[in-house]
């Protein structure tokens, strides 16, 4: 049967507890990736200072005038850092759709420092290894990011432990296949909508996610997400800025022969005349392994419904995708 509402999933007795507390949170875990691929989590331990400073900050960038913004934005459509104006890419592209480009701005960045090894300064890992795009103002923006990151960077290793002992693998299988990412995260800014919008065109427009886990922080406005349920319906997810909701990504589904869902998902518009209440903004950390890492079905011989397929590869052919 299918959940009706977001199963809830109090983290705190597996980030402190033994191996039993951490197989008991797992199975929770596993119940809400098979049914609907979405969770919210509390207990998570990231202090409450960390996402208002960086909320903070977004909010006073998204709300500076259009031109300020697009000083932060590459010159080249192809490079997936800072500022990205209204409607550049339509996320249903990269699952078949063909909507108009969504009505969100955001703000793109990864990591702001790595190793000089080659597998971080090489031509391959430059593509994934992108120096940060910080605008001038607001002030400490770029540093309330990394911590923010840092922060998430801990939670998602946490979380993909116990994804593994949910999986019924050894708890550090996923451990060299994440421990040199190419997370990215994106500020999303949602603004109200003074226009009706095009035919079929949504804050996001219906899609799933790339990678293995995404963490979101956002905030309860009019227009705000919902998840498909196996029925067809479309559930409300609830995001409030002190929890994190998850849900799983293409390669995690990949990786489970899809035990686990990478669920359809969407921002929905604001009812007409909603004003400015329906401003949201969301954090969103899209965790994604290695760019080398080779995804392979966990699946009996013969059994694999996927080919394997290189992590980095895979989100590059995503982006290109839903470029509008
Ligand atoms: O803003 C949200 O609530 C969700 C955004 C989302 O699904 C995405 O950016 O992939
Ligand atoms: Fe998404």
């Amino acid at each position: 049967m299918s959940a009706a509402t977001i199963p809830i999933v109090d983290l705190a007795p597996a980030l402190r507890g033994s191996r039993a507390e951490r197989m008991r949170v797992a199975h929770e875990i596993d119940a809400a990736c098979t049914d609907i691929g979405f969770l919210t989590i509390r207990g998570h331990g990231v202090p409450p200072a960390l996402i208002d400073t960086l909320r903070g900050h977004a909010s006073t960038f998204f709300n500076l005038p259009l031109e300020e913004k697009r000083q932060a934005e590459p010159e080249k459509v192809t490079v997936p850092r800072g500022y990205r104006a209204l409607g550049f890419d339509s996320l249903s592209r990269g699952n078949a759709g063909n909507a108009p480009g969504d009505l969100k701005e955001y703000y793109h960045f990864g990591r702001e420092n790595w190793p000089s090894t080659p597998y971080y300064t090489s031509e391959a890992g430059q593509r994934f290894f992108i120096p940060n795009r910080w605008p001038q103002r607001p002030v400490g923006f770029a540093e309330a990011a990394a911590a923010y990151y840092a922060a998430m960077e801990r939670l998602t290793g946490q979380m993909m432990s116990l994804a593994a002992l949910a999986l019924g693998l050894d708890e550090d299988f996923f451990e060299d296949k994440i421990d040199r990412h190419i997370t990215a995260m994106r500020l999303n800014f949602y603004p109200a909508q003074q226009e009706a919008p095009q035919s079929g065109q949504m804050r996001a427009g219906p899609h799933t996610d790339y990678g293995l886990l995404t963490i979101l922080n956002g905030e309860n406005r009019p227009g705000g997400l919902e998840v498909q349920t196996r029925g067809g319906d479309w559930l409300g997810v609830e995001t409030d800025p002190d929890t994190f909701v998850v849900n799983i990504g293409d390669l995690l589904m990949r990786w489970t022969n899809d035990r686990w869902v990478s669920n359809v998902h969407r921002v929905v518009n604001p009812p007409a005349g909603s004003g400015p209440a329906a401003q949201r903004i969301s954090l969103a950390f899209f965790h994604h392994p290695n760019y080398d890492a080779l995804v392979e079905c966990i699946a009996p011989p013969g059994e694999a419904k996927y080919p394997p397929v290189l992590s980095g590869e895979y989100r590059d052919q995503q982006y290109r995708r839903t470029r509008v």
